[in-house]
């Protein structure tokens, strides 16, 4: 569960200050897939960038399963962050680097230890010496990133180059390098924007897929109300830094006094 608490966000400009998040507070229970959504300059980019800290809060705190996450620096800060993944509009992919090690990334600086391979005690992994240690982690790696080339549908494109990718090939890598080290929390920047509607359509059926299989919670930004109505269960809409409406997708998106919702469903979603 993340829980946000009288969060606020403010920029200190030479001579100015910009509250960009005010008092933001919400529940997100795990396995939830939940839309945030609003006007351009709203704050949405900001508060999802606070919920791995990309940006720290001026205030308030994120708690994610009890722990504050804002106290948390250094090495404790990186074990957070594999516990959340990102996903972005522009993919953000190493283009030197083939499908496979694009995928590899992040599992190359985690210890072999998280890797909780089936059936291998502590004690074992002890005895190991360095060698085979090293050679064991560059195994774990190879049936890690084999499995999420299957969950993503790549398994033949394992040895290409982004550059050798469509839009939405290249989305699912960024997916599966997001989900390499088993977050609990997938957080998606705007990440269809850049993408046609059937490949839009297809990259939403994969992280349902994934929201069903895993229970991964997905936080989802995005100013396409089509996106929200397809696969968020609830959503929360910012208007100037502060949440104005939060609850079920249906019942949001259904509330006809709101003006704000309104006009950001601006006629777009289906009756
Ligand atoms: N690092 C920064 N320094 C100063 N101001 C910033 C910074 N980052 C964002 N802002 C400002 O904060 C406000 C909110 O920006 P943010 O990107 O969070 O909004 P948004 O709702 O995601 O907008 P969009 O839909 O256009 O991406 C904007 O006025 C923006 O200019």
């Amino acid at each position: 569960m993340i829980k946000i608490r009288d969060l606020t966000k403010i920029f200190k400009m030479k001579n100015d200050e910009l509250v960009v998040l005010n008092n933001i507070n919400l529940d997100i229970e795990d396995g939830d897939i939940f839309g945030i959504i609003g006007m351009s300059g709203a704050g949405k980019s900001t508060l999802i960038r606070c919920i791995n800290l990309l940006e720290r809060p001026t205030s308030g705190y994120i708690e994610i399963d009890g722990v504050d996450i804002t106290t948390k620096r250094g090495n404790e800060l990186l074990k957070l962050r594999k516990n959340i993944g990102m996903i972005f509009q522009n993919f953000n992919l190493l283009m030197q680097k083939s499908v496979k090690k694009n995928i590899a990334f992040g599992l190359e600086i985690t210890k072999l230890r998280e890797f909780k391979i089936e059936g291998m005690a502590e004690e074992e992994w002890r005895r190991l010496n360095y060698f085979k240690k090293k050679q064991l982690k560059k195994e774990a790696i190879e049936k890690r990133v084999n499995e999420l080339l299957k969950v993503v549908d790549l398994e033949e494109k394992a040895d290409v180059y982004p550059s050798q990718l469509s839009g939405g090939q290249r989305q699912r890598v960024a997916i599966a390098r997001a989900l390499a080290t088993k977050p609990s929390v997938l957080l998606c920047d705007e990440a269809t924007s850049a993408l046609d509607s059937m490949t839009t359509k297809s990259i939403l059926n994969l992280l349902k897929k994934i929201n069903e299989e895993t229970k991964v919670t997905i936080i989802i930004i995005t100013h396409e109300m089509n996106v929200v109505q397809e696969i968020c269960n609830k959503v929360a809409v910012l208007d100037k830094s502060e949440v104005v409406e939060t609850g079920h997708t249906d019942e949001v998106f259904g509330n006809k006094s709101s003006l704000i919702v309104q006009n950001l469903l601006g006629g777009v979603v289906n009756e």
